[in-house]
């Protein structure tokens, strides 16, 4: 045996007997969940389904392993890892429907394993509509629906789907988005007819496409696996511009990486549940109210926050409905719901509007 396969060799033992251990400790913790699960099952009173999923013990045992972690993994990948061994924990006691915006492939698909993992069962809908409803009917656990790009702003759809259904805020995930051009042969950029592309993806690299293909036929579909599908059926003349994961679903090339106009360009999404969500910490809590349209309402309404010192993390307008003399505010702030600050400032303003629906108190995303 030469030296290097010796010192290979020793290496390698060493690492067979750590995973080893790491798989015995694996196997241990399953069953420590599955008793958790005996235990929500045996105090679940009434005949609803006891609860499984707990977002904030997930997001306080990622903020843990962040929070311990020496390296040389970095921060994400540990907490990465853990990610998908409490997918699997979570799994063993109940399987998770989550119901998200497809076809299979979209962001909000990767959104949805991202927050939680790939042991959960994901589900792709046809409208965000659509997901809001099985979640309402129970035919899905949860629903994954986009909320803001930072780029495009707020997706106002989705806060008036909380108008129409009475469902909860249970979490929140963000993820970074990264368009490709997507082609198939190997061409490159050369010679390129027509652009597949959804609206939001024209939105977010509108600029690029401007700077490259201002000549390109645009034509926008309803997604960006759509957008691949066409690529396909059509042949090198046309491009889709769409996600690693379209590209590998439908075998395409990938021309041009990372075309977004903002090199962070993300979209956070909530994950929409039946679910009061209890404390983790460092939480959110999102409001939707009603007040009267006259001046000065909305300064009324912050200041009960400004005296409170509850910062706010997102304010947005929605017109109530068009022969209404209301104006109805979507409303995100730090702090949990069961804090008593945060009661005082919502019994205050419970006062001072028409309607106040609580939409959740969730842990602020970790990952
Ligand atoms: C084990 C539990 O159930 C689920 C699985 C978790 C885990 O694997 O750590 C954490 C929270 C729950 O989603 C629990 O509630 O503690």
């Amino acid at each position: 045996m030469s030296d290097q396969e010796t010192e290979l060799k020793l290496l390698r033992d060493q690492i067979d007997s750590i995973d080893q251990q790491i798989h015995t400790l694996l196997n241990d913790r399953a069953r420590c969940a599955q008793s958790v699960a005996e235990v929500k099952e045996r105090y679940q009173q009434g005949d609803r389904e006891a609860v499984f999923y707990r977002p904030e013990r997930e997001a306080q045992v990622l903020r843990r392993v962040m929070q311990r972690n020496q390296g040389p993994l970095a921060d994400h990948e540990v907490a990465r890892l853990f990610r998908e061994i409490m997918s699997v924990c979570l799994a063993l006691e109940k399987p998770m429907h989550v119901a998200f915006l497809g076809p299979e492939g979209t962001f909000t698909q990767q959104a949805a394993s991202k927050h939680f993992g790939h042991s959960a069962h994901c589900i792709p809908f046809n409208s965000n509509d659509e997901v809001f409803r099985e979640v309402e009917s129970g035919g899905a656990h949860y629903g994954v629906v986009p909320i803001e790009n930072s780029s495009e702003g707020v997706v106002t759809h989705t806060l008036d789907l909380f108008k129409r259904f009475n469902l909860k805020i249970c979490g929140e995930v963000e993820l970074r988005i990264h368009h490709h051009v997507l082609r198939v042969g190997d061409e490159g950029l050369d010679n390129i007819a027509r652009i597949y592309l959804p609206q939001q993806t024209l939105s977010q690299c509108r600029s690029w496409l401007d700077t490259h293909f201002l000549s390109a036929e645009r034509i926008l579909v309803s997604s960006n696996a759509e957008a691949a599908r066409m690529a396909v059926k059509q042949g090198p003349a046309a491009v889709a511009i769409a996600s690693d994961l379209v590209a590998d679903l439908y075998q395409l090339n990938i021309v041009a990486r990372n075309i977004d106009d903002q090199s962070d360009n993300s979209t956070r999404y909530l994950i929409i549940g039946d679910q009061d969500v209890g404390e983790s910490g460092h939480d959110k809590t999102s409001i939707l109210v009603t007040v009267p349209d006259k001046a000065g309402a909305l300064y009324e309404l912050l200041q009960h926050f400004h005296q409170h010192k509850i910062s706010l993390t997102g304010i947005e307008t929605r017109p109530a409905s068009p022969e209404s003399s209301h104006s109805v505010f979507y409303i995100d702030f730090e702090g949990h719901a069961a804090n008593q600050h945060i009661q005082n400032v919502l019994q205050e303003l419970q006062s001072d509007t028409v309607e106040l629906k609580l939409l959740g108190s969730y842990p602020v995303a970790v990952l």
